[in-house]
């Protein structure tokens, strides 16, 4: 799949946490996407690496959020919204016809800004998506169930009132518990869209500790507008600009070389303040 000129690709790293190894999940070949006649995204290619965290930065509307959601291919669901180019995952093709796309979005879950929990019990919001996704039997609901809130830190917390409704926590532990619903599917790809930014700094931290943690374990692919937060916990961070009225990616590469060393202009003006 690196055969494409335009693909942003690395290469072999020195010897580092397994997390770290350039093993492509994700591959995205010139992709562009347009509201009706608008376009959001012009020509990205982007290798996502299995195990890593990858932060998307880069200034209001320059597609941050349309590249997330074509992932999982959420943005079917928008009218209107069309997309040109492939994505891969696992070398599978998402728009192929015969892609399961239930299937795809178990794998590949999401958490979003804003803490969204279902208006059910703690218990219920962890047990309904498993349900729907044929879990049904319920020592095993019970035991995912403890299992995802005690990875999210939050078991201690709400294990005596787990039938308490969730709009009972606070912002952070909804946030938590949003994380927790996303965990029980057992994902192996978790797309975060600004997850702490509707979050006090405390909770914030919380979450983006909780983050740090699944490093690893699942593919985490997160839209940030802090960019301290982003230097803080990615491993790669792909820097996105508007440039002739749609959104395109100008660099990608190890966070440490996004913020330290980049080589574009624009990205050496965006992340030091001067641009955005
Ligand atoms: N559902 C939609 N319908 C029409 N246009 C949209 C829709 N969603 C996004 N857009 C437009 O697409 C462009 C990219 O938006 P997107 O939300 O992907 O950018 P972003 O970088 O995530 O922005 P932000 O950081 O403000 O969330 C913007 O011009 C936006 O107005």
């Amino acid at each position: 799949m690196n055969d494409d000129p335009n693909a942003f690709t690395l290469g072999p790293l020195q010897a580092g946490p397994p997390c770290c190894e350039p093993q492509p999940v994700i591959q995205v070949r010139n992709l562009s996407l347009r509201y009706n006649r608008q376009a959001a995204l012009d020509n990205v290619s982007l290798d996502i690496y299995k195990g890593c965290i990858t932060a998307l930065i880069g200034p209001s509307g320059c597609g941050k959020t349309s590249f997330l959601s074509a992932i999982n291919r959420m943005t079917d669901l928008i009218p209107g919204c069309s997309i040109d180019g492939r994505i891969l995952v696992d070398n599978q093709d998402i728009h192929h016809p015969q892609c399961d796309v239930q299937a795809l979005r178990r794998r590949i879950g999401m958490v979003f800004q804003k803490p969204a929990p279902f208006p059910l019990s703690i218990r219920r919001n962890i047990a309904l998506p498993l349900n729907e996704h044929g879990t049904t039997q319920k020592t095993e609901v019970t035991a995912i169930t403890e299992t995802v809130l005690r990875d999210v830190g939050l078991w201690d917390e709400v294990c005596d009132r787990l039938d308490v409704s969730a709009l009972s926590l606070s912002g952070g532990q909804q946030q938590r518990l949003c994380i927790a619903r996303a965990l029980a599917l057992n994902p192996e790809i978790l797309l975060m869209d600004e997850p702490c930014s509707a979050l006090d700094p405390i909770a914030s931290g919380v979450v983006e500790d909780l983050i740090c943690s699944l490093q690893g374990r699942y593919t985490i692919v997160i839209v940030t507008h802090n960019l301290a937060q982003a230097r803080r916990i990615a491993n790669y961070a792909a820097f996105f600009w508007v440039k002739d009225q749609a959104g395109q990616l100008v660099e990608f590469g190890r966070c440490r070389h996004i913020f330290e060393s980049p080589r574009d202009e624009l990205t050496a003006a965006y992340v030091n303040g001067a641009r955005g």
